[in-house]
């Protein structure tokens, strides 16, 4: 085995594809970044806690004064390749080769790979993934299937955007100094290092999703670290491009201050509904006067999600940003036409509102989804790539707008089993390792389950945590739930898929993370110590 450069630890699988990935030199350049970074990364996680605590005791977030000079400002951002002009629809999905080829294949416009929501993040998953992306942009990636279908690269395929992990997360398998390496560093090193010459040469460039950020100052980090990454590898300043979701309330008072960050490397915004649901509950779930109704009611079209919605738009399109919309978890439903057909027109729905509202693009999570999106954006746009032209003087948020937090009823039986249900199923998966997964006709993700455990936790303490009988969800209401929902699930499955997928191992984990006082950050990170 080639020696690994000084200070670094490989935990994990070190096989010789693996090492291809794992290089002397893409490990020293994952290092050079978290020797320079991951103090700050520490940091700003901190201070998430310190804004918890602030809200925790009552405060509630408003547009920062220190920053109103940034709001005010004239500045556009850096003008956009031409590759990243034209995203009607970017279709995403885990870093698997036959779900990459797939998606590059599917006609969408671009694709946004993931690391993240969509993917459970094991040793495998995480550098398998890597060499996967590593043939995709070399146009080699092919894999033929137990039937002996063959999957292969069009000529024409949707242009690549790669979502590392979010601030919060490590990578337990390297240690650089003895300390874990953080995962969002790791995957966009790794990325970048093997990826970013070749994508130059072959006309595009290395473009990234940034998730889960709570504020401008978590974005001038990655700025940081894009400018010392290109520095690093000797190519322009400004090439790499980041789109940012905005999927936490706290980020939703500073976009324009996200844009800002990122000026010189910016592709805009995204407007990431399930996390952002999620971390309105996650930030507000100790006020006495919050609770969400039912995750099924919560929809864009709800005050508090349509203010964060129009407000993106209005903010990317004044800095000259692409506004993308977020993800409708349907998908085709097979077998039963009617219902297959009420979802797509359910998609298409959501898909003409955003494009109505001014987005100039939306994310489908099927490829069977990429045809109604582009129509109900060609319909819009015609034959221009984008409209981010059209501006939005009529919009006008305010805090409340987005602190407007409607619906609060119903909360029901059927609405408390269905989040316990998708909690265990997606939990058993996860640690199964596959990170997104259809349930009840549903995609799911981390994101989407973390709504309906996080709900689950809050009903058991909010005193508006009543169910439309008048019985109040309490932990016992919860624990009792949870066989009669694990019976559920066996018989839906089967036998067979029962005893290999960890559902049962998932019921405890869910029970605890749903009772237990302490309210757990983010689903993912026990469950990673599991794996
Ligand atoms: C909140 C957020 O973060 S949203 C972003 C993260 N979430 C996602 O990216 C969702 C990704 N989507 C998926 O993983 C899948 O669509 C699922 C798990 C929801 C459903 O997948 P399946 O059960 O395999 O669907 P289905 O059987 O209908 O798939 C049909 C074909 O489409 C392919 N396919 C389905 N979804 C995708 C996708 N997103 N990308 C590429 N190919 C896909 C399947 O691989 C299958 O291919 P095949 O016919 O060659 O075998
Ligand atoms: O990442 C997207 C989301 O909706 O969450
Ligand atoms: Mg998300």
């Amino acid at each position: 085995m080639t020696a690994l450069p000084h200070g670094i630890q490989i935990h994990g699988e070190f096989s010789p594809e693996f090492a291809e990935i794992l290089s002397p030199d893409a490990l020293a350049f994952v290092a050079m970044l978290h020797r320079k970074f991951n103090g700050r990364r520490q940091e700003l996680l901190a201070n998430r806690q310190l804004r918890q605590a602030e809200l925790d005791a009552g405060k509630r977030p408003d547009f920062l004064p220190e920053t109103q000079a940034v709001r005010d400002g004239d500045w556009r951002i850096a003008p956009l390749p031409a590759d990243l002009a034209l995203r009607r629809v970017e279709i995403t999905g885990p870093v698997e080769k036959k779900m990459i080829i797939n998606a590059l294949n599917s006609g969408a416009d671009s694709y946004m790979t993931d690391f993240e929501d969509s993917n459970t993040p094991n040793w495998l998953n995480q550098i398998q993934g890597q060499i996967n992306l590593k043939q995709a942009v070399r146009r080699t990636l092919s894999f033929s299937n137990e039937a002996g279908k063959r999957y292969q690269l069009n000529d024409k395929i949707a242009t690549l955007l790669v979502r590392p992990r979010g601030w919060h997360l490590d990578e337990k398998h390297v240690t650089i100094d003895g300390e874990r390496v953080s995962g969002g560093i790791f995957d966009f090193a790794l990325f970048l290092f093997h990826n970013a010459r070749e994508q130059l040469a072959r006309g595009t460039g290395p473009y990234f999703y940034l998730p889960k950020m709570e504020s401008h100052l978590e974005a001038r980090l990655w700025n940081d670290i894009f400018v010392a990454a290109q520095e690093g590898l000797n190519i322009p300043r400004g090439t790499i491009k980041a789109t940012v979701l905005v999927e936490t309330i706290l980020a939703a008072f500073e976009m324009d201050e996200i844009l800002y960050e990122l000026r010189e490397h910016s592709a805009g915004l995204n407007a990431g509904r399930w996390d952002y649901i999620f971390s309105c509950i996650k930030k507000f779930k100790t006020d006495r006067d919050f609770c969400l109704a039912n995750r099924a009611q919560i929809t864009m079209t709800v005050p508090f999600m349509r203010a964060y919605a129009l407000n993106l738009v209005k903010t990317c399109h004044k800095r000259g940003a692409p506004a993308i919309g977020g993800m409708s978890a349907l998908i085709p439903i097979k077998g039963n036409p009617e219902a297959n057909d009420k979802a797509m027109a359910a998609v298409r729905a959501d898909k003409t509102r955003d494009a109505g509202d001014g987005f100039d693009g939306g994310w489908v999570a099927h490829p069977g989804l990429v045809q109604i999106a582009m129509e109900e954006w060609v319909k819009v746009l015609g034959e221009r790539p984008n409209q981010i032209d059209k501006q939005r003087p009529d919009v006008h948020t305010t805090a409340a707008d987005l602190l407007n937090f409607q619906p609060e009823q119903p909360i029901t039986a059927a609405g408390l089993r269905m989040n316990i249900d998708v909690g265990i199923q997606y939990l058993g998966s996860w640690l199964a390792g596959n990170g997104c997964v259809p349930i009840h006709n549903l995609m799911e993700d981390a994101a989407t389950a973390e709504i309906s455990r996080s709900q689950v936790w809050q009903w058991i303490r909010s005193p508006k945590g009543v169910l439309d009988d008048g019985s109040k969800v309490t932990a016992e209401m919860v624990r009792a739930l949870i066989p009669q929902v694990l019976d559920d699930i066996r018989n839906e499955h089967g036998d067979a898929t029962f005893a290999k997928v960890p559902y049962t191992q998932a019921a405890t984990i869910f029970e605890q993370m749903s009772t237990s006082e302490q309210f757990t950050e983010f689903l993912t990170l026990p469950l990673y110590e599991k794996i």
